[in-house]
């Protein structure tokens, strides 16, 4: 193997660039080139290549977004698209590709590697949504920088005695909601994942204030509703407080990948070149009790479904009702 490819895909995650230059390094270690593709299928679709050194990566390892750019590209769902990408690779003489991104991502690389052509997906999402995987690139970040606002927020929260509704990201799962609200201590979390009353949130809340609490903090995962109804219809049953809503939105995706990010991302970029020096491929990485494991992407992605930490939803519901 004397030259391989990289790209990130989907939404950014904080660490993706530090799994970038974990493939370039490990790739140098091993006498491998390294190819940087800008803006995901989209670019490998135009060959819009560059070689990646040390230089390169060195200082991207502790930013946030990702230094190749990504792009939402649905287009390369078709076959004929699929091709075009296929023949980009072999005219740049590429051997094979590392595919850091979501589970849609992972898709594309299993397109290609049944082209015939050797992919290996590195997951990378803030929603830490990936089957089989206990953890993806930039969760830990984003809740982190989730944690942060809405412990900002309740500082003012505290000020004004009022109940504040947090709408996390997640899209359709309640990960970043339930580490969040957890370690904020939020009086609710509601999760598509979990069907919820909004007479028992209310109730919940009302509990806490005769408890004597200060304020209340609801955090709620975008996949159940935006926060503007949400707010609009928990106030209609909860007249006597006084409730704002507020979208963290995209400030949980941005800033410095924190340790546990960088390292997991340094790890899986490494192991990824190697899987591809083994001739692995079809196949992502993740992690299971704190070790590096490999899932094939039919077997898995289609076939198994993410699991949530439901212990850690149920703990903050038992803490938070009488
Ligand atoms: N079924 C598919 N087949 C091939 N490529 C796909 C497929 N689904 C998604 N992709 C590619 O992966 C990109 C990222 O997928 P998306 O679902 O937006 O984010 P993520 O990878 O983070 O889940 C898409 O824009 C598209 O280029
Ligand atoms: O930035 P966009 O394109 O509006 O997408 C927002 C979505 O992307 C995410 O931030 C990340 O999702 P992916 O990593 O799967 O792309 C979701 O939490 C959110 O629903
Ligand atoms: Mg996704």
């Amino acid at each position: 193997m004397k030259r391989i490819a990289v790209l990130t895909s989907g939404g950014d995650a904080p660490g993706m660039n530090a799994a970038v230059r974990a493939v370039v390094e490990q790739g140098a270690h091993h006498g491998i080139e390294v190819y940087g593709v800008y803006y995901g299928y989209k670019g490998l679709v135009e060959g819009d290549f560059r070689k990646l050194e040390s230089k390169d990566t060195q200082h991207a390892l502790k930013l946030g977004g990702t230094m190749l750019y990504s792009a939402r590209f649905p287009e390369f769902a078709q076959a004929d698209i699929q091709k075009q990408a296929f023949d980009q690779l072999k005219k740049a003489d590429i051997d094979a590709l590392v595919v850091i991104g979501g589970d849609g991502s992972f898709q594309g690389a299993l397109a290609l590697t049944k082209l015939g052509f050797p992919a290996i997906g590195i997951p990378g999402t803030i929603d830490n949504d990936i089957p089989g995987t206990e953890y993806t690139i930039g969760f830990d970040t984003a809740v982190s920088s989730a944690l942060e606002a809405i412990d900002r927020i309740s500082d003012t929260a505290a000020s004004h005695n009022r109940t504040f509704v947090i709408e996390v990201m997640g899209r359709h799962a309640g990960d970043i909601a339930v580490w969040a609200g957890v370690a904020a201590g939020a009086d609710a979390i509601v999760i598509p994942e979990n069907a919820y009353e909004m007479e028992d949130i209310v109730h919940r809340v009302r509990q806490g204030r005769e408890r004597g609490k200060d304020y209340s903090l609801i955090v709620l995962a975008e996949g159940v509703s935006n926060v503007d109804d949400f707010v609009e219809k928990y106030q209609a049953l909860a007249a006597e407080q006084e409730v704002r809503g507020v979208s963290l939105s995209h400030i949980q995706r941005g800033g410095m990948p924190t340790s546990r990010d960088r390292v997991y991302a340094t790890l899986m970029g490494a192991r990824a070149v190697d899987c591809l020096r083994e001739g692995k491929a079809g196949i992502y990485l993740g992690i299971q009790g704190e070790q590096l494991a490999e899932f094939d992407i039919i077997d898995t992605l289609s076939k198994a479904k993410h699991k949530l930490r439901q212990d850690l939803f149920i703990l903050n519901r038992d803490l938070t009702q009488r």
